[in-house]
């Protein structure tokens, strides 16, 4: 099956306008199989076991398709970069009609100033505001932030570890969302019966697949946690999967991280747009042009390809 899906691929390398997560391109391998587009993006840090994951996702995308959607459309929110407070409108106008915004804060080589200024100028146009650390504060510089930040959605992974977001859960009225102590957890379930989340923020890719969000949503229910579901920095044919993920939950109140695409300077399908703040779930299939023009290196592609078969030795 592997010699068959690197048969069918394409890897890409899409420019982004700014710098994210420390990175100006995003590399993904995609490829086309029975049931339509599937992608292998698993962060190039990431080890084969890990990346096993993201690899099953791309499969089940595309020689499963999507689970039953509920929706047509899901409410996505905008997302802005630690940039400076002047260049935030510009980023916000790329996202009509949205209501929330996810703040990336604690930027390393910034300060809680540079924070709450970017933030104040989100919520001139914005009605809800949330922040993303990254895991970026210890539990005082959360604590002390989060009573600065002023009222918030919610913080996501305010600091690194379960039993950090615990305290400050105690410790701060914001309401605490956990993000990368689900995506790199063994047992996802383990951050909320530690008490160390209100929101679980949930992405296809690391989970391993549509299916698999729709039942952990299911069991994360049963704890009271909502979840939000996100983007791993997909290109269009990721997002479709988070997109249809977002789609099929029964409760899908929470405006979803899905709208990164516009992060990018060009991506590898056109025309799904942010309408009054929603995207359309339909799947998108990749331009043949645009794959042309932004395939990566052959060295890259041979990269990906030796990448992806390590990972689906990890699948057997
Ligand atoms: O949630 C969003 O608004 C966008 C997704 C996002 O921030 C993200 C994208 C890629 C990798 C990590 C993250 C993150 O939430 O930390
Ligand atoms: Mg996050």
């Amino acid at each position: 099956m592997i010699e068959e899906i690197l048969a069918h691929s394409h890897v890409v390398s899409l420019p982004m306008r700014v710098r994210f997560r420390g990175i100006t391109v995003r590399e993904a391998m995609l490829f086309e199989g029975p049931a339509g587009w599937g992608e292998f993006g698993a962060f190039t840090e990431y080890d084969d076991a890990e990346a096993a994951h993201w690899l099953a996702a791309g499969i089940e995308a595309a020689y499963q398709g999507p689970p039953v959607m509920l929706r047509d459309t899901v409410e996505v929110n905008a997302t802005v970069p630690a940039v400076p407070a002047a260049e935030v409108p510009s980023i916000l106008a790329r996202y009509p009609g949205a209501r929330t915004a996810k703040v990336k804060v604690a930027e390393k080589g910034q300060t809680l100033a540079d924070d709450i200024a970017r933030v104040n100028a989100v919520r001139e146009s914005m009605e809800q505001v949330r922040v993303d650390a990254n895991g970026g504060w210890t539990v005082e510089q959360a604590v002390s932030a989060l009573n600065a930040l002023g009222e918030l959605q919610y913080a996501e992974q305010p600091c690194a570890t379960v039993e950090e977001l615990a305290e400050v859960r105690r410790r701060v009225s914001t309401p605490i969302a956990a993000d990368e102590s689900i995506r790199k957890a063994e047992d996802p379930l383990r951050v909320v019966r530690a008490g160390a989340a209100d929101v679980a923020i949930v992405k296809v890719p690391p989970l391993g697949g549509m299916r698999a969000v729709v039942r952990l949503a299911a069991e994360l229910a049963e704890y009271g946690v909502p979840i939000v579901v996100s983007s791993a920095l997909d290109t269009a044919v990721g997002m479709s999967a988070g997109l249809a993920a977002a789609a099929a939950l029964t409760n899908g109140d929470y405006a979803c991280g899905l709208a990164t695409g516009r992060l990018f300077a060009e991506d590898v399908a056109d025309g799904r747009e942010v309408v009054h703040g929603r995207l359309d779930v339909g799947a998108s299939v990749p331009d043949p042009a645009r794959l042309h023009r932004l395939a990566a290196s052959a060295e890259r592609r041979a990269w990906w390809h030796a990448r992806a078969r390590r990972a689906f030795e990890h699948l057997r």
